[in-house]
Parts: structure tokens; C-alpha cells; sequence
């Protein structure tokens, strides 16, 4: 797994790989324009902030590169190809993976079970697979119970694996999608408000692991309303308002944009 690179003078954001790519996306609903003109690059092994008050399209973009909203214009590019007409599922595989702001877990399936759902095209959902190589399937299938297991371990939620998810607290949930989208692997991942109604002992937790990942290589793209999180994870923070990118530069600095501040005093009068 490669390292993440440090941004310096010769290795600047800009000139490493573009994981994700936003290119001037637009996303109108009835009249009502949720997303204007937004582009966003992310770069392998960037931790990324998007901030901005409520209603400015942050999860509308979300929504957008994940494949839930299909734009009005604009494009998505996922590990350098144009995913704007892929579903969901299909850009999972191309390596993106999303939490949301509420997750939704399966309640009356196992915590295991969950994280498994997560797994990309098992063989052993195919008929032919099962009745031609019933013995690789099984195989298979051990392999991504292992691997859940693993990653069950990973977000600290191993001892609750047969339990079924309606036990787990809101910030359990937050752990346990993530070990659900980390079944498919994805090169970058999308982070939708993942500290919003956790305890401040789970927060810590939540953090740690979304550093470990970062620290693997994966690229991350973070929304969270929560500065202090922002500013301990994020070297990069981009802050939208009304569908548009506003400011973008280190967490102190956007935080200090009086163009930030005038959106944010705005959003809640
Ligand atoms: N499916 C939809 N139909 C109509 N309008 C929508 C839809 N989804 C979002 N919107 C509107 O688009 C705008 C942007 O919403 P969005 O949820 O993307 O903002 P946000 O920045 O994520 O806000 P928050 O921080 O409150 O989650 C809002 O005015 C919202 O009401």
C-alpha cells in the first residue's frame, strides 16, 4: 500500500493523481439550483474538508460523484475516467465509497452480515458460479467473511458481530458503515458528516481510524460541520456556499475568509 505523499513545493497537490475529479457540475431540482457551477479535485492520499452552512450542496455533491443524483451538466471522473453515466454500483468498483450524514444499516441483520452486504460482486449470488465451482464460491465466501471480520476488528466493533445492528449506538453505526464501504476496497472515500450526534469517546475513535486509513493510501473527502475535526484531519479545505466554491486553501485560513464568515452569519439568520 503506498504512503501518502506530503505536499511540497515538488510535489504539490495539483500535479499528483487526480482520485476524483468534479468538473463545473451544475444539479437543479424542480427550479431550484442545489449545485452551480462546482468543480473539486481529489488527489491520492488527500484529506479533504468541505465545509459550508446548511443548504450550500455539499451532500447534493456527494450524491452527485457517488452516482445517487445524476448532474443537470458537469462531469464526474473517478481514477481518471468519466463516470457521469455510471450507476452507483459501478462506480464502487471504480473505487468510491460513500457514509451517510444518517447511516442505514440493515437492523435486523447481524453486524457481520452487514459489513458483508458490502462485498462487490460475490460469485456466490451468481446460480451459475454456485452450481459450475461450488468449491471456489465457498472458498470465496470464506475469504469475505475473513475479511470482514478484519475490518470488524479495525473499526472496534469485533465483539458485536452477531448482535443485529438496531443494538448499536449512532456513532456504532458510523464505524459500521465504514467497515461496510471498506469491503470494496475503495481507493477514496467520502465522509458525510461522520462526528454529527456521536459521543465525544466514539469521535475519537471515528478519527483514528479514518487517520489509519489515510495513512494506507486511501484519499479521503471529508463534509463535517465540526472545525476542530476539520482542522486535525484536513490540510485542504474547500468551503461552498450556494452550490459554489467559495474559498479553498489550509483549515486556518478558510476559517478566517471573510467571504467564509459573511456565508456562514448568512446561512443561520
Ligand atoms: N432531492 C431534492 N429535491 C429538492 N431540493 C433538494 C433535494 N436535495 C437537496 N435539495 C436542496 O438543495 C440545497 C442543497 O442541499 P444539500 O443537502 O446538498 O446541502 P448541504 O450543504 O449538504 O446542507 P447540510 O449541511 O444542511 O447537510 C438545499 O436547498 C436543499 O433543500
Amino acid at each position: 500500500m503506498p504512503l501518502p505523499k506530503t505536499d511540497t513545493a515538488e510535489n504539490p497537490a495539483s500535479a499528483r493523481t487526480a482520485v476524483v475529479e468534479a468538473r463545473n457540475l451544475v444539479k437543479r431540482f424542480q427550479g431550484m439550483t442545489a449545485v452551480s457551477d462546482m468543480s473539486l479535485t481529489l488527489s491520492a492520499g488527500e484529506m479533504v474538508g468541505l465545509i459550508g452552512p446548511n443548504g450550500a450542496g455539499k451532500t447534493t455533491l456527494f450524491n452527485l460523484i457517488a452516482g445517487s443524483l445524476k448532474p443537470t451538466s458537469g462531469e464526474i471522473w473517478i481514477g481518471g475516467r468519466d463516470v457521469s453515466q455510471d450507476s452507483p454500483e459501478k462506480r464502487i468498483t471504480r473505487g468510491v465509497g460513500r457514509t451517510f450524514q444518517i447511516p442505514r444499516p440493515f437492523l435486523d441483520m447481524s453486524v457481520l452480515d452487514n459489513v458483508l452486504a458490502g462485498a462487490q460482486a460475490q460469485d456466490g449470488e451468481k446460480l451459475f458460479a454456485n452450481f459450475l465451482r461450488p468449491g471456489h464460491v465457498r472458498r470465496q465466501e470464506q475469504a469475505a467473511r475473513e475479511k470482514a471480520r478484519a475490518l470488524l476488528d479495525f473499526v472496534t466493533l469485533s465483539g458485536l458481530e452477531s448482535q443485529p445492528a438496531k443494538v448499536l449506538s449512532g456513532g456504532q453505526r458510523k464505524l459500521l458503515e465504514l467497515a461496510r464501504i471498506l469491503m470494496a476496497d475503495p481507493q477514496a472515500i467520502l465522509l458525510d458528516e461522520p462526528a454529527a450526534g456521536v459521543n465525544p469517546a466514539l469521535l475519537e475513535t471515528i478519527m483514528k481510524r479514518v487517520i489509519a486509513l489515510n495513512a494506507q493510501g486511501k484519499s479521503i473527502l471529508l463534509i463535517e460541520h465540526n472545525m476542530d475535526m476539520v482542522s486535525r484531519l484536513c490540510s485542504r479545505v474547500v468551503a461552498m456556499a450556494q452550490g459554489k466554491p467559495l474559498a479553498e486553501g489550509t483549515p486556518a485560513d478558510v476559517a478566517a475568509d471573510p467571504a467564509v464568515i459573511e456565508a456562514y452569519l448568512g446561512g443561520a439568520a
